[in-house]
């Protein structure tokens, strides 16, 4: 079954100055789906992010909310959105309490239905024996679980969220998650932002993966690994690669790249073919010396390594 579609981006472009930062992004948010944007640094996440949050305009293309453009009806966009920004917003000498009425009062709820709200979302976030005190006391972990609280209160249809895990406890963090996963469970539609690929295993129903302004595969983290599965990737720590051209390798069967470092050779072979002798031989001719070796199968992170040739973290 086709899920509804909640946000259609189309060809969306933006460049600040010179600079072209989008270049024509193409994908739809559809109901009941965690979708994560993931990428490495610059590669254009808040951008989009902060275009689909109404905070920035775009140049070219357009962004659809249930088919209908979101150009000229912002307002009535955005009380139906959740925005976890990347910076914690919270009013520091107020309570947990007092910030979730306040958030949740800016998009109209009053009276018990506020009360309700409240309650909610402190239950959401594991804070109500912390209701009552104020932010400034509070752990990292514990604002930005507050503020995931305050972005959901008044339950948006879909909620947006940016890095929201960055820098905090692992406890924190795998609260988080799971209040993603509830939130989802309780019929909401998440977009996020991340660099952990671990979350992105852990939480993601779909996965797009952008670099430079684009989208360069987009699937679920089964259908992505078993694109590349027909894959392994073999990582030699060595001495004395200078000699050593990537030409010479690719005159090895099954091999399909290869980068050479000062003193490491990493190698993307075809799982098929036991070629790892010839390797070594090779190197071996070269009077390359081999310290280690490791070979690894697809991982979301080799996938990720090789769309982009950058791992996450750089
Ligand atoms: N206000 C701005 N003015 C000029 N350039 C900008 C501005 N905001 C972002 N950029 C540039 O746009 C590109 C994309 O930035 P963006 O923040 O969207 O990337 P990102 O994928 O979210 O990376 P990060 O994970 O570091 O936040 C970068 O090259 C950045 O330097």
């Amino acid at each position: 079954m086709k899920m509804e579609t909640i946000l259609t981006v189309k060809n969306l472009s933006k460049r600040f100055k010179e600079k072209e930062v989008l270049k024509g992004l193409d994908f739809t948010v559809d109901a009941g789906e965690i979708l994560c944007l993931l990428g490495p640094n610059g590669a254009g996440k808040s951008t989009t992010i902060n275009i689909l949050t109404g905070v920035l305009g775009h140049d070219g293309g357009e962004v659809l909310y249930h088919g209908q453009s979101i150009r000229g009806r912002l307002r009535a966009y955005r009380q139906r959105l959740g925005v976890v920004p990347q910076d914690i917003a919270l009013y520091e000498e107020l309570t947990a309490e007092r910030n979730l009425r306040f958030f949740a009062g800016l998009y109209g709820l009053r009276g018990r239905e506020l009360d309700r709200a409240t309650d909610e979302a402190l239950a959401l976030a594991g804070l109500e024996d912390r209701r009552r005190d104020v932010i400034k006391t509070f752990s990292g972990g514990m604002k930005r679980r507050l503020n995931i609280a305050c972005a959901i209160a008044h339950r948006p249809e879909l909620v947006i969220m940016d890095e929201p895990t960055v820098g905090i406890d692992p406890q924190s963090r795998n609260h988080i998650l799971e209040s993603i996963r509830t939130l989802r469970g309780q019929g909401m539609t998440v977009l996020y932002t991340t660099h952990y690929m671990e979350e992105v295993e852990a939480i993601s129903s779909r996965i797009i993966i952008m670099d430079h302004g684009q989208i360069i595969a987009e699937g679920t983290k089964e259908s992505l690994k078993q694109a590349y599965e027909d894959q392994r990737r073999y990582t030699l720590t060595v001495e004395g690669a200078e000699g050593l051209q990537a030409s010479d390798l690719y005159r090895v069967e099954g091999i399909v790249s290869a980068q050479i470092g000062e003193h490491a050779v990493e190698i993307t072979s075809l799982r098929g073919v036991a070629n790892l002798d010839r390797i070594i031989a090779l190197l071996y001719e070269k009077g390359v010396e081999i310290q280690n070796i490791t070979s690894e199968e697809a991982s979301l992170e080799t996938v990720f390594l090789k769309l982009t040739g950058r791992t996450l973290r750089d």
